[in-house]
């Protein structure tokens, strides 16, 4: 049966239709197999690409803290990565232009409201906007990779009880939903997710197949890479925004390119 008739018959039955989704596309995954062999071994990780010089990231206008370092997958905690008064200034840019945060289908590519993504979010294009070119740079420098190969930043607001599912910020490249955003730049090699605010309880960005939370803090940001030089993507970085439990979140992300992002 081909994967559109499964998905069909499941959604007719009453399955959510993310979870269909995700099912089909494992089970479909797997038979794929158009992968060369050296992406479907286990990932192999080299020196982590993020820049630090002892505790430090030193960046040519902020110098950002390492608090916590793993090495695999490669996840690191920083601080001091924006200042307050950045913080604010993304949130009220961003503010006006949020709209209800969609996923791409993997089967089909379209963008998708669902109730595994509730926030709100918008990109915010640098155009001639001088915080946002700074804080690019700054992000470019921190993630040691060229400017050209980020998205533009993203910003999400979660209400009471929103949250992000667990999922890869990578895109399966058997889903043929992903073929178009994979030829913009090329997949997604890290990270960087910043809190622009305090949370008042929960809102944590957890990695469940590492039982890690990150507990958000105004300034500080989590970062995470999960492609390497061979092509191969680690499934260890599944992460998601946990639903916040009182008060409100803000984040920043910037999701960064194998090549630049068209
Ligand atoms: O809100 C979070 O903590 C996670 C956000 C996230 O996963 C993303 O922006 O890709
Ligand atoms: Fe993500």
């Amino acid at each position: 049966m081909p994967p559109q008739d499964i998905l069909a018959a499941m959604t007719a039955a009453n399955f959510d239709p993310a979870y269909a989704e995700q099912v089909v596309r494992e089970r479909f995954a797997a038979r794929a197999a158009g992968l060369p062999r050296k992406e479907r071994e286990p990932y192999r990780y080299g020196t982590p690409r993020i820049r630090h010089q002892g505790n430090l990231i030193r960046t040519s206008d902020r110098d950002v803290r390492v608090l916590v370092r793993l090495d695999q997958p490669v996840v690191a905690v920083l601080d001091n990565v924006l200042s307050d008064e950045e913080c604010d200034a993304v949130i009220s840019l961003a503010r006006d232009q949020l709209a209800p945060s969609a996923t791409l289908s993997p089967a089909t590519g379209e963008h998708q409201v669902r109730d595994t993504r509730t926030s709100r979010g918008a990109f915010l294009p640098e155009g001639d906007n001088s915080l946002l070119r700074r804080l690019n740079r700054r992000i470019a420098e921190i993630t040691n990779t060229p400017v050209t190969h980020g998205e533009a930043l993203h910003v999400l607001h979660y209400q009471v009880g929103a949250e992000y599912k667990p999922h890869p910020d990578y895109f399966d490249p058997t889903s043929p939903g992903f073929a178009a955003t994979l030829k913009r730049g090329g997949q997604r090699t890290a990270t960087l997710i910043v809190y622009l605010n305090d949370v008042e309880d929960a809102g944590d960005t957890v990695f469940p197949k590492l039982g890690l939370s990150v507990v958000p803090k105004k300034g500080a940001a989590v970062y995470f890479e999960y492609m390497n030089d061979d092509g191969q993507l680690d499934e260890a970085t599944l992460h998601g925004g946990a639903p916040v439990g009182a008060g409100d979140k803000w984040v920043l992300t910037k999701w960064v390119r194998q090549e630049a992002f068209r």
